[in-house]
């Protein structure tokens, strides 16, 4: 019999990269990961077919909003069809027998590096430099024998590249939790939701944004984040991202409904099931 194919998932970083761990908890049924070094290349591998779904951070709890994402979920107009709050736990991975004093630069991806600036400024005169994947650090360390780099990445890497951890949970808050959106290019139909995320333009009027929220208020809908990026080319002007999760699915349609009449260029980016955010 014909083995079925595995489900293709398109992840920023290589195998230990915390896209991996969000792609394996998320999808919990064996898959066939899609390695990419930068979301650029993520969503060109959605989008040409190379893998069936990507997975995307999108915002860290220490770190903030990851924006230009914002930026290429509006240019590629993928489905969100889920998310996942995945908890994230630092540590500093050197070569066997490495003592921290020998340490003299540290590397990672940069939402990693942010996550850990409390612990970076205790150690004086290192130098932190920028990578495309926390994992991808790692390895350089193992396979470079890098004797005076340490890398942040996590334990799977740790492992995988037989390195030491030096320093472990070195996340400036212990509650450290990176959030992921799932992408498809088209969505199956319409999923069983209870959120959805939205954006939209409000004319540069008093209280034009505040009335379209208030939208949502006014049919119980709850506002779970909103983040504006700029219009590229529209100095001042700006296109606003909104999640919203409602109880009753009526009271979501009615307040689309009203909005629509109140905003330019309203963009359903998804709609799917609100995550738990569970502390491990
Ligand atoms: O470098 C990795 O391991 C990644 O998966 C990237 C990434 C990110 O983009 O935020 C994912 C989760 C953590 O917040 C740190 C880095």
């Amino acid at each position: 019999m014909a083995k079925r194919k595995k489900t293709k998932v398109a992840i920023q970083g290589i195998a230990t990269s915390f896209h991996e761990v969000a792609a394996l908890t998320y999808f919990q049924e064996p898959i066939e990961t899609v390695e990419c070094l930068s979301f650029h290349e993520l969503c060109e591998s959605l989008k040409n077919g190379t893998s069936d779904y990507a997975v995307m951070a999108i915002e860290n709890s220490i770190a903030g909003s990851i924006l230009p994402n914002y930026f290429l979920l509006q240019s590629y107009h993928f489905s969100i069809i889920g998310e996942l709050y995945l908890p994230i736990h630092m540590h500093l991975l050197a070569l066997p027998g490495v003592k921290l004093d020998d340490i003299k630069s540290i590397e990672s991806h940069p939402m990693a590096i942010r996550q850990c600036t409390e612990f970076i400024h205790t150690l004086n005169g290192v130098e932190v430099r920028e990578s495309d994947d926390t994992a991808l650090s790692a390895k350089r360390v193992k396979e470079l024998k890098l004797k005076n780099t340490a890398a942040i990445a996590n334990e799977f890497a740790a492992k995988k590249f037989g390195l030491q951890i030096l320093e472990k949970r070195i996340e400036t808050h212990k509650k450290n939790f990176t959030r992921f959106l799932v992408l498809t290019k088209r969505s199956n139909g319409k999923l069983e939701s209870n959120k959805a995320s939205l954006c939209f333009e409000v004319a540069n009027e008093v209280g034009s944004l505040a009335e379209a929220l208030m939208t949502f208020k006014n049919n119980s809908i709850n506002l779970t984040k909103i983040q504006s990026i700029p219009i590229i080319g529209k100095p001042s002007e700006y296109s606003i991202h909104i999640d919203v999760e409602w109880k009753r699915r009526k009271s979501y349609d009615e307040a689309m409904r009203q909005v629509l009449r109140q905003v330019k260029n309203l963009n359903v980016l998804g709609e799917y099931k609100k995550a738990k955010i569970e502390y491990r």
